[in-house]
């Protein structure tokens, strides 16, 4: 039976999908099976045709094993992309994608839409959030978290919403980070400290994102422990 590990952000366009496809990488490169996942995708790709996240993972990180199921043209949050297509997003149903996967693969990387407080569906009456089903189906969850000015309300105020809805966060893991910025260097201690999780990656400001570059970082994060420490929180000893 395979772990999974819930992949959200402090918001959209924080690096999510890039800190999620290096972490694939890695922990492929230790000898796990691992499998993306991601149920509700918005927006399409500059293509005008693919599904933006879909085709990422597919034509960048090139992995192998990359699924979605709810998939909605609109680049908007989901319930309002589910309005505008007639889509009923069924959390049942990725719960059950997501049981099959875990027999499947030995780790399973669950990409939000955006962060945790991200609409889907009307569920009795509310609003059913994707921080939802991250506590309903009781994923361990890493944040990604930019380092820069900004960053502290943005991580400390997603964590507490985790918190609020019981969730359980692993780790931080830190996006487009600039080592010669003192806010970028302070604000990776600062917000570890605030929302009191192990700093699971830092990830520089990439002049481009390839797929060598991806292969670099998980080495990287191989050679530095990085990686295991990514296995050790999850409770799997490599
Ligand atoms: N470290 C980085 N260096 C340079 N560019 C980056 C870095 N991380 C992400 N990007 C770029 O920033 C954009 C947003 O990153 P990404 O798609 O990973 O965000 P996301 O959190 O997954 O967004 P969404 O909420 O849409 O899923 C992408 O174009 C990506 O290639
Ligand atoms: C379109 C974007 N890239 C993501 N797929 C969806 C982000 C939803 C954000 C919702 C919100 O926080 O306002
Ligand atoms: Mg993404």
């Amino acid at each position: 039976m395979g772990n999974v590990i819930f992949m959200t952000g402090t918001g959209t366009e924080i690096g999510k999908t890039v800190v999620t496809s290096i972490a694939a990488l890695a922990l492929e490169r230790l000898g796990m099976s691992v499998s993306v996942f991601k149920p509700v995708q918005t927006g399409l790709a500059e293509d005008g045709v693919s599904f933006a996240e879909q085709d990422w993972y597919e034509r960048v990180a090139k992995l192998p094993a990359v699924e979605g199921m709810y998939y909605m043209e609109p680049a908007m949050s989901p319930h309002l992309a589910a309005a505008l297509t007639g889509t009923s997003i069924e959390p049942e149903r990725i719960a059950e994608r997501l049981e099959r996967l875990k027999q499947r693969y030995d780790v399973v990387l669950v990409e939000g839409a955006g962060g945790l407080a991200v609409p889907w569906c009307e569920r009795d009456g509310r609003w059913y959030m994707t921080g939802d089903f991250v506590r309903d189906y009781r994923l361990p969850a890493v944040l990604v978290s930019l380092s820069s000015l900004g960053a502290i309300h943005h991580a400390v105020t997603t964590a507490a919403y985790a918190d609020a809805k019981g969730i359980r966060l692993l780790g931080l893991a830190f996006n487009r980070f600039q080592e010669q910025d003192i806010i970028d260097r302070n604000n990776v201690d600062m917000i570890a400290a605030l929302v009191q999780l192990p700093v699971l990656a830092v990830v520089p400001l990439l002049p481009a994102v390839t797929r060598e570059e991806l292969e670099r970082l998980a080495e990287q994060w191989i050679r530095q422990g990085e990686a295991k420490r990514w296995l050790e929180v999850l409770g799997v000893g490599v």
